[in-house]
């Protein structure tokens, strides 16, 4: 996980076009996306069954990510940074008892016939993606705030995924009922906005060629999260 130092020697920082080239370079070839659990949802080949298995262990990972925001914001200390961090919270959370992101997974749960206490209950969810899950809030409560940003950089690739697999779903698996993704299309443009502040904020943060190095490196650990989760997920069941 440490930067490996030799290649640092002597060079100056990236300027930010070349950063932010590189950051982009990580999701682009590491990003879930690919993961073959995706690729077969994307084509329609999941049956109920894995795909009941997929919503509940993402749930596990979703519930996670307004406690990983919480910790990052307390790790920010500008009035604007955390306004704009405090946002993802209660875009998860909401913001009244009609509920945000989190309560909208959980319809989508419903839509696939999982009731909301099988959602909650992590006993169910497989070790792998607990483990993950653990992986990422720990990484963000220890590391610097500047590597649990980038972490958070994922998001660069998630709005073209939740296109795609909106999509699918219509496509392929029309047993869930079209309410159920409201999640999916709330987050194309939440994402999008979310990897446009968090690039900014890693631009403004990640001064020297050894802040820029963990940055990347903090992409593809959180590309190495994401990947571990699905891994778990494919392997956990018939
Ligand atoms: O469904 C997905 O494939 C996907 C991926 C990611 C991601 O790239 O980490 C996030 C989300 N969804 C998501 O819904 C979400 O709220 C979110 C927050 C974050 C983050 O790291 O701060 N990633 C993601």
């Amino acid at each position: 996980m440490t930067a490996v130092t030799p290649e640092l020697d002597g060079r100056a920082a990236w300027p930010a076009a070349e950063f932010t080239a590189r950051l982009r370079a990580v999701t682009a070839t590491r990003y879930h996306d690919r993961h073959p659990f995706n690729q077969r949802m994307h084509r329609g080949e999941l049956t109920p069954a894995e795909l009941r298995r997929w919503i509940a262990a993402r749930f596990h990972y979703q519930r996670h990510i307004p406690v990983k925001d919480a910790l990052i914001l307390a790790g920010l200390d500008r009035p604007e940074e955390r306004r704009a961090w405090l946002r993802r919270i209660h875009d998860q959370d909401g913001t009244d008892a009609s509920g945000g992101g989190i309560e909208r997974w959980l319809r989508l749960g419903e839509a696939a016939g999982l009731d909301r206490e099988e959602l909650w209950d992590a006993s169910r969810v497989p070790p792998g993606v607990r483990f993950a899950v653990e992986a990422y809030v720990t990484f963000c409560r220890r590391r610097p705030v500047l590597d649990a940003v980038a972490a958070s950089l994922t998001e660069l690739s998630a709005p073209d995924l939740m296109r795609t697999r909106i999509a699918a779903f219509e496509h392929h698996y029309p047993w869930i009922e079209a309410a159920g993704l409201a999640y999916f299309r709330t987050r194309v443009t939440q994402g999008a906005r979310d990897a446009e502040q968090a690039l900014a904020l890693v631009l403004a943060r990640a001064r020297t060629p050894e802040e820029q190095q963990r940055a990347v490196t903090a992409l593809e650990f959180k590309c190495e999260v994401l990947w571990a989760l699905l891994d778990a997920v494919d392997r956990s069941g018939p």
